[in-house]
Order: C-alpha cells, then structure tokens, then sequence
C-alpha cells in the first residue's frame, strides 16, 4: 500500500524553480534516502511533504490518517536557557513520563528526563529529536542530515537504530543523507536529487549509475565495498 504518492511536484522560491517535475512513491515499512549536493532541494522536498511548503504545481498524495515523525536539520536552542530533556520532549504537545520514557528508549537513549540538554553529546541530543519524533507513532519518519555533525561510529550507530525503529514500528523512512557510505548499507531505494530526479532506484544500481558518478565520483568506492559486504554473507563482514 502507498503511504505517499507525489505527482508532477514543482516548488520555487520567488521565480527561482528549486523542484522540478518530482514524482515518487513511497510503501510501508521502506527505508528510502534521499541524496543531492547542497542546494538540490533536498531540504525543499521534505518541507513540502510535511505541508511547511506550498508547491507551484503538481499533488502529494497521503495515505488517510497518515502520521509522520519529522527530525528536523537544526534545532537552534538558546544556549543560555535551561531546557530539560523531558521539556523539550513535551513540546509542543504534553506527553506522558512513560511515553516519554519508552520513546527515548526505543530511539536508544536513556537520558535522565531531567538532564539538561546542553549537557548531551550530539549523539545524544540527536536520538532525543528522534524519540520527539516517535512520540506520535509515526507510520512515516521523516529525517533531514540527523547525523550532522556525529562521527563515524555515531553516525553507523545512528542509522542501525533507525532500521531497528523500521523494524519494530514497521513505519517508512524518507530521509536525506550526506553520508553516501552509509546510505548505501542502509537504504531500500536511494533517490539522486539536482532540482528534478537525476536517477533512482536500490543503492547498488543508483551507485553504478552515470548520473549519479557524475555528480558523486568515485568517493564511495569504500562505502560499496562495505554495502557488497553487507549482502555477501559469505565474504567479510563489515566492521561495525
Ligand atoms: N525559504 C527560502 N527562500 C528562498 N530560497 C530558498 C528558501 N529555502 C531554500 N531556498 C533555496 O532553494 C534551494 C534548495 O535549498 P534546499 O535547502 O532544499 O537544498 P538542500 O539540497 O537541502 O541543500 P543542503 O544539502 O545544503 O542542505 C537553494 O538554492 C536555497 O537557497
């Protein structure tokens, strides 16, 4: 079953046409990624989908009752203002402690609910975004570079959590990613992004395609070795 369906999606700022002719599917339980260099409409995309943008043209179709779980780029928060962990997980809707508890946990954090979060790391502060987001039970997730400034291990760890959140919520994720490495190992489909399309489909065949060496070059060339790894149980596995 489709959960969202986009149709002919243009959206511009201005007179500037920053999507163009976008159309993209997405079904339950799918982890799709989203890659493009900066200033692809990456960000353009995700905004619409969740209705912060209106679109020039075209239709975004959702599944009826659809509940999505946003995990913005940024968060500013002013640093000289104190703000608990459970505060910040209680806006802007009031939760229960236990809910608040088990989303934290399912998001793999277990913060104090009253630890200030300028005391976290940023692997920490990002799994608490995460849990803001599994709070409504989200049948799509939705995450926008959720592993910006993580380190390697951070960020693997990052991503191993969010196939577990899949598994367990059986939810979709649609989210965007620098880090083409890891993408390759994480995703269902991968989606290539310069203002329209360029190419799309399962990580391998995105990876070999023109368009996308074209805009990435060979940098990933690491990065598919593990993703071959990963489906080859026969060969190394990849370090964690
Ligand atoms: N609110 C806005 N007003 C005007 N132009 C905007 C606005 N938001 C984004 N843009 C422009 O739209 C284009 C796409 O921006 P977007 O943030 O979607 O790119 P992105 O692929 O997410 O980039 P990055 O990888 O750097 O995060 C850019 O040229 C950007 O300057």
């Amino acid at each position: 079953m489709k959960l969202l369906s986009i149709d002919a999606l243009d959206v511009a700022f201005g007179g500037h046409l920053v999507l163009e002719d976008i159309h993209l599917d997405l079904a339950r339980g799918e982890i799709v990624t989203i890659v493009g260099p900066n200033g692809s409409g990456k960000t353009t995309l995700l905004k619409s989908i969740i209705g912060a943008l209106t679109p020039r043209r075209g239709r975004i179709e959702k599944a009826s009752g659809l509940v999505v779980g946003y995990v913005p780029q940024r968060l500013h928060l002013d640093a000289t203002l104190p703000m608990t962990v459970s505060r910040l997980m209680r806006l802007p809707r009031r939760h229960s402690a236990h809910d608040i508890e088990s989303a934290l946990r399912r998001a793999g954090v277990t913060p104090q609910a009253d630890s200030q979060i300028n005391d976290l790391s940023g692997g920490q502060f990002q799994r608490v975004l995460l849990a803001r987001a599994l709070l409504s039970s989200p049948d799509l997730l939705i995450l926008d570079e959720a592993t910006q400034g993580l380190d390697q291990q951070g960020m693997a760890d990052f991503y191993r959590q969010i196939e577990r959140v899949r598994q367990e919520l059986g939810c979709a994720v649609l989210m965007v990613s620098h880090e083409l490495h890891v993408v390759m190992r994480t995703s269902d489909r991968v989606i290539c992004l310069n203002r329209s399309i360029c190419c799309a489909g399962t990580p391998e065949g995105v990876a070999a395609s023109p368009a996308y060496r074209a805009m990435f070059g060979h940098d990933d060339d690491d990065g598919m070795a593990l993703y071959r790894h990963h489906h080859t149980p026969t060969s190394l596995e990849p370090s964690p």
